[in-house]
């Protein structure tokens, strides 16, 4: 087909496209609302990560969602996994407790699965996991909605990995909480991305 007949994308917003992956940001769990989220935003957040690019078509996301009382059985599982995970030595009751309440602070929880194809390395999988929360994020972000990515030892632990139904060679990794910030939009921080390019364009 000639270039210059080939169809294109109407037109989009790329401006306000940008605006909105600056803008996006991760508010931790302490600094958020504990207001609910409408399930339709969660719904959208996960649609878009499921248009997130892949290899061979293998859409290796998985995602659990907690909302409401079922993250008591989350909060259970991540003090659970404390236990379970931590140096004796280094136990803290109150670590512990932080585990089971820290679930409370944000009203919706997506754990977030990788279950690979089985034709492609596995980093590839990982990567597009990584591009699907990213899509879900900024999703969120257009709705007022920070979303924060965790990882750490409770919530990456096998015990936490089984109660969300993951099993090897599927992995978990992490959760992104969503939530409404307690406190004005913060302001995002990167270096300048010019630093972060090498040129070769004759
Ligand atoms: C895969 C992944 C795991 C992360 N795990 C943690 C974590 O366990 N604890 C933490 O403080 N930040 C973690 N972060 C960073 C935050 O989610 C967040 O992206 C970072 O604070 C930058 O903030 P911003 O998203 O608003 O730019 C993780 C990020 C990624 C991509």
């Amino acid at each position: 087909m000639e270039r210059d007949t080939a169809p294109t994308l109407s037109p989009l917003p790329t401006a306000e496209l940008l605006e909105l992956i600056r803008r996006r940001r991760s508010v931790k769990q302490n600094l958020l609302r504990p207001d609910p989220v409408a399930r339709e935003c969660v719904e959208q957040m996960l649609e878009a990560a499921n248009w997130a690019p892949n290899h061979g078509g293998s859409e290796p996301w998985r995602f659990t969602v907690f909302a409401g009382e079922a993250r008591r059985a989350l909060g259970e599982a991540f003090a659970r996994s404390y236990r379970l995970g931590i140096d004796p030595a280094k136990y803290v009751p109150e670590a512990e407790k932080a585990q089971l309440e820290r679930v409370w602070l944000a009203p919706v929880w997506i754990a977030i699965g990788m279950q690979p194809g089985g034709r492609h390395p596995e980093w590839e999988e990982v990567a597009a996991v990584g591009a699907a929360v990213h899509a879900a994020q900024l999703v969120a972000a257009s709705r007022g909605l920070a979303a924060f990515w965790t990882s750490g030892m409770p919530v990456l632990h096998e015990n936490t990995a089984r109660f969300v139904g993951l099993e090897a060679p599927a992995r978990l990794l992490g959760f992104l909480y969503v939530g409404y910030p307690a406190i004005p939009w913060p302001e995002g921080l990167r270096g300048d991305w010019r630093e972060k390019v090498a040129w070769r364009w004759d």
